[in-house]
């Protein structure tokens, strides 16, 4: 089988979990985007949600999809967020943000009640790190931003390359809210949590892909089926 289709059986199953009248997160990437196609069959049979897309490229396929959308102006909470990952490590702390969704992402993630993370097996990891951490970043001021950030690195135990993300076009690659990322080859992250609490006080950073404590349930497709693992 190949990878497309364990992320679509990935996101198929954590179609059980939605329930009608559900305010939904709607995550971003590959496999999220097979849950907003399987989701949006569901809305044309009759189910009825309302979701908040975490990128303009997610709005765009929801739309098309036919899936009635929000925004968190408008809600207090969402009940679902249903997104993506990098990395999934046994405590369900992700490394996120491969698609350069990460900040809206977190955001919907952090006002929901309930997240559950759908991915093929490749990213269940023992350990957060092989995936270059994105650190998303305001351009103003990015070599002092880059010497704080290789500072907390030095405290957290890790180091690497932090390289500005580039798009297609070979310039900086800009997110939804328009700022760039530096994308941290760290090889291993000993201490995510720690990490994390490090990076979020760094005036120039406006967030980071690990997402700790937020994702409840992990749904990972492998060759043998699909393992669900709820967070300890
Ligand atoms: O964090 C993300 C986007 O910012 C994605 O969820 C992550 O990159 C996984 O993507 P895919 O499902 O395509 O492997």
């Amino acid at each position: 089988m190949t990878l497309d289709a364990l992320k679509r059986q990935a996101a198929a199953r954590a179609l059980e979990y939605v329930e009608d009248g559900m305010r939904l997160g709607l995550g971003t990437g590959s496999t999220a985007k097979h849950f907003v196609e399987l989701l949006g069959e569901r809305v044309r049979d009759g189910l009825k949600v309302v979701g908040v897309p975490t990128s303009e490229v997610t709005r765009a396929d929801a739309e098309r999809c036919g899936i009635p959308l929000t925004t968190l102006d408008d809600l207090d909470r969402l009940d679902l967020t249903v997104d993506g990952a990098d990395e999934i490590d046994p405590d369900l702390n992700l490394v996120k943000g491969g698609g350069g969704a990460l900040l809206r992402e977190k955001i919907v993630a952090a006002a929901s009640d309930r997240m559950i993370v759908i991915a093929d097996e490749t990213k269940w990891v023992a350990r957060l790190g092989r995936f270059p951490l994105p650190i998303e970043v305001i351009p103003f001021g990015l070599a002092a931003t880059r010497r704080a950030i290789t500072e907390v690195f030095a405290k957290a135990g890790v180091s690497g390359e932090l390289v500005i993300r580039k798009g297609p076009d070979g310039h900086a690659f800009v997110t939804d809210g328009g700022h760039w990322i530096f994308d941290a080859h760290l090889g291993q992250i000993p201490d995510a949590s720690y990490l994390a609490g490090l990076l979020n006080p760094i005036p120039g950073v406006v967030e980071h892909g690990l997402f700790i404590g937020l994702a409840g349930v992990a749904m990972l497709a492998g060759a043998q089926g699909i393992r669900i693992v709820e967070r300890r």
